[in-house]
C-alpha cells in the first residue's frame, strides 16, 4: 500500500533538489584571484510553510553607502577572512546575528560587481526555519523573509536603466514585494535582485514571468560570460586611467 509522504520528508526532499542543483553551480574559487576589492553576501534560505524562503535586510538610515536599500546580510572583505565565505559568514553574524555554524553552506555562485567595483560573491547557505534575527541597529533597520519563488513569478514587476561609470549599460530587476502579514511593502533591486533571480532560476531552472539576461538553456556558461564582460569592461577603463 502507498502512503502519502508525511510533511517533515517531503520538505526534506526538496531540500535535498535543491542542494544538488546549487551544488551544479558552485564556482568554488574560480573568480578568488581577480585584481579587484570584494565582498560577499550570504544568500540565506530558509523553509517556511513547505516553501523555500530567503532572508533579506534593509540596510539603516545612516549607512553612508545604500541607506534604506534592501540588500542580502553581507560587505566588504576582511584581512582576517580567508575566503570569501567567511566575509558573508562574519558579516552575516555581525549584521543579523546569525551564529556561522547554524549555517549549512552550499555554494558560491558567480560573482556581480558593485558600484564602487567590488567583486561581490553571492554565498548560498541554509539556515534553520527557527532562526530569530537580531538586528544590528548602526547597519540593519528590518529582517525580513520573501518566498524564493517570487523572484521567477513576481506580482509586482518592473525594469529600472542604469549606466555604469565604466560606460556599461542595460536595466535591472525591480521587485515590490507585498509582506501581507506584516503590512508592509520592501523593493528590491539592483544587485540584490540580481542574485536573488540567479538563485531562483539555479533552484527552480524554469522560465521566469519576465525578461533575464541569461541563456536558459545554458545557465551556467551564460551566467559566467555576462560577469566576464562586465569585469572586462570595469578592467579595460582602470587600464585606459593609468
Ligand atoms: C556590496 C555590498 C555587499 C557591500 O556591503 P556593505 O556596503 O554592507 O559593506 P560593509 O557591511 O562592509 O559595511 C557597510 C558600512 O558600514 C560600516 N560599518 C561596519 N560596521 C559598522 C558598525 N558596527 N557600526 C556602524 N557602521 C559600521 C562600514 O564602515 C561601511 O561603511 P562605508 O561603506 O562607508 O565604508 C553591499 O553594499 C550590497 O549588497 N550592495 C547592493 C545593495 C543593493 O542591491 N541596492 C539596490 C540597488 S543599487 C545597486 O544595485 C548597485 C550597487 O549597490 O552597487
Ligand atoms: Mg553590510
Amino acid at each position: 500500500t502507498r502512503v502519502a509522504c508525511p510533511p517533515p520528508i517531503r520538505r526534506q526532499r526538496r531540500g535535498i533538489s535543491a542542494r544538488r542543483r546549487l551544488r551544479e553551480f558552485d564556482v568554488g574559487d574560480r573568480f578568488s584571484r581577480l585584481p579587484l576589492p570584494k565582498a560577499s553576501v550570504l544568500l540565506p534560505l530558509t523553509v517556511r510553510a513547505g516553501k523555500l524562503h530567503l532572508l533579506l535586510t534593509v540596510r539603516a538610515m545612516q549607512l553612508r553607502r545604500s541607506p534604506g536599500e534592501v540588500c542580502f546580510p553581507g560587505g566588504k572583505r576582511e584581512a582576517i577572512d580567508k575566503d570569501e565565505i567567511d566575509t558573508a559568514l562574519r558579516e552575516a553574524k555581525e549584521e543579523v546575528g546569525l551564529q556561522p555554524e547554524k549555517v549549512e553552506v552550499v555554494c558560491r555562485l558567480v560573482p556581480g560587481i558593485d558600484k564602487m567595483n567590488h567583486v561581490v560573491t553571492p554565498v548560498v547557505g541554509f539556515i534553520e526555519d527557527t532562526f530569530q534575527a537580531t538586528p544590528n541597529p548602526d547597519e540593519v533597520s528590518d529582517v525580513f523573509v520573501v518566498p524564493l519563488e517570487y523572484f521567477v513569478k513576481p506580482s509586482n514587476y518592473k525594469t529600472l536603466p542604469y549606466k555604469t561609470s565604466s560606460g556599461y549599460s542595460g536595466w535591472m530587476h525591480c521587485f515590490i514585494y507585498d509582506d501581507h502579514e506584516r503590512k508592509m511593502s520592501f523593493k528590491i533591486w539592483g544587485l540584490t535582485a540580481h542574485f536573488a533571480v540567479f538563485l531562483a532560476l539555479v533552484i527552480f531552472g524554469k522560465h521566469p514571468t519576465f525578461k533575464v539576461e541569461y541563456d536558459l538553456d545554458n545557465l551556467i556558461s551564460s551566467a559566467e560570460t555576462n560577469f566576464m564582460n562586465l569585469y572586462a569592461s570595469i578592467y579595460e577603463r582602470k587600464k585606459s586611467n593609468l
